[in-house]
């Protein structure tokens, strides 16, 4: 249930972004709570329930103690709450540089213009690539990103095609990422080069920092 200017919220936590061409910068992060999507590799199921109703005045006021100039909001799946919409709005009017983590099974139409979307296609292997919502592939724009996570060679080879069958490349950056502790990282990294793919590969950063566990 939707209550008035709010939004229901699992963490906000200060760290370093692990993922995205913004990778390493000083990041706000805000999780919202709830997703109607089950990836088989989900590092965030501790999102799936529970929260707490947050205002839109108290998220940025949470946001704005950690003095950060950007923000990423994510999830769950944050574009499931109809109130992540106003919120992105709210925090881009503060000024701050938002990017938003999506898993493209819901419009990202209405976002506010000036969120980088950081929308994830997903692979036969997460065994949810029934939910991608291909309407959303003519909405990106070049500050947005394209990301496929990838559990094995499969869905290497999946990607790929869908890269030249949608020309992907040319609307966005296209992120390839393995699966924590799945796919090897050098492995893809071999097959990107031996294919001269256009993509940017990346391992997620906080993981090898701090590993894998909530508020990092
Ligand atoms: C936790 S999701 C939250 C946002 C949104 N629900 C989505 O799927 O994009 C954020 C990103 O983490 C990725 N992710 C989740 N578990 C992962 C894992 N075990 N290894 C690599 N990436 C993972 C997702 O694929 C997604 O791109
Ligand atoms: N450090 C850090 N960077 C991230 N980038 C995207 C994340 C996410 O869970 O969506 C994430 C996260 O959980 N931690
Ligand atoms: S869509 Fe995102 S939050 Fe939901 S199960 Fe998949 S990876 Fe996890
Ligand atoms: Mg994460």
């Amino acid at each position: 249930m939707a209550v008035a200017d709010s939004v229901l919220l699992t963490e906000i936590f200060f760290s370093l972004q692990g993922e995205s061409s913004r990778v390493g910068l000083p990041t706000v992060f805000v999780r919202l709570t709830g997703c109607p999507l089950r990836c088989g590799y989900c590092d965030s199921a501790y999102a799936f329930y529970g929260g707490e109703h947050k205002t839109y005045d108290e998220v940025l006021q949470e946001v704005a103690k950690h003095g950060a100039k950007y923000v990423c909001v994510t999830g769950g799946e944050p574009l499931a709450q109809k109130n992540c919409l106003p919120l992105l709005t709210r925090l881009c009017d503060e000024g701050y540089s938002v990017s938003l983590e999506t898993s493209g099974a819901m419009s990202i139409a209405e976002v506010d213009p000036r969120v980088s979307r950081i929308m994830d296609l997903k692979t036969p292997g997460s065994g949810e690539e029934a939910k991608n919502l291909l309407d959303n592939l003519p909405l990106l724009t070049t500050k947005d990103e394209l990301k496929f996570v990838l559990t094995s060679e499969a869905d290497y080879e999946w990607a790929k095609g869908m890269l030249s069958s949608h020309q992907l490349d040319s609307k966005c950056p296209v992120l390839f990422s393995p699966i924590w502790e799945g796919l090897k990282p050098d492995q893809l990294a071999d097959w990107i080069v031996r294919d001269k793919l256009s993509v940017r590969m990346q391992v997620q950063l906080h993981k090898i920092l701090w590993g894998e566990k909530p508020g990092v």
